[in-house]
């Protein structure tokens, strides 16, 4: 299965390129990885609501380029679906079994995804009801989909 992280905007800190850079070797076993940054939008502190879905809208003009046609979007959102990890897991290899190749996991800017992103995604996925720095997010994912690829395996995994 081909697994694509779409993000928006840059990991600044070392300690979470080095994380990733770890996950990301760790899945090379497991699936094809590829993780796409678009750039993000200065968003000032005092913007508008209007200024911000402005941004957003922009932001999601860049991510839509690289959801390429037949792939399985899944926007991660705060108020999105919560799993355990069991489920999760059995949920990334169903998808498999249901012919889905390419699923593509999408992480928002500071200021969240725009809404067309949501509306379009196959599924939104939350991670709790708190809100992480999308750096941090992508650190997370990762260790949840080695995590699933473990429990699939019947490989030990960390409880
Ligand atoms: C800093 S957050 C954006 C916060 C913004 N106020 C919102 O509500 O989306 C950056 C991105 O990280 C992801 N994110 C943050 N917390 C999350 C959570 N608890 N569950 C799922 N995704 C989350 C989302 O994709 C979000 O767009």
């Amino acid at each position: 299965m081909k697994i694509t992280i779409l993000t928006v905007g840059k990991i600044k800190e070392k300690y979470f390129t080095d994380a990733i850079k770890e996950y990301t070797k760790r899945l090379s076993r497991y699936c094809k990885l590829e993780i796409i940054e678009v750039a993000d939008e200065k968003t000032p502190d005092n913007a508008s609501e209007h200024e911000e879905d402005l941004i957003r809208q922009k932001e999601g003009e860049r991510l839509q380029k690289y959801i390429k046609e037949g792939a399985y979007v899944i926007s991660l959102a705060i108020e999105g679906k919560q799993y355990p990890s069991e489920d999760f897991s059995r949920k990334i290899h169903n998808l498999g079994l249901h012919g889905e190749s390419h699923l593509v996991f999408v992480i928002g800017g500071s200021i969240g995804l725009d809404k067309k992103i949501l509306q379009n995604s196959n599924e939104l996925l939350s991670f709790s009801k708190m809100t992480f720095p999308h750096q941090l997010m992508r650190v997370v994912l990762l260790e949840q989909i080695y995590r699933a690829y473990r429990i699939m395996n019947g490989e030990p995994y960390h409880k």
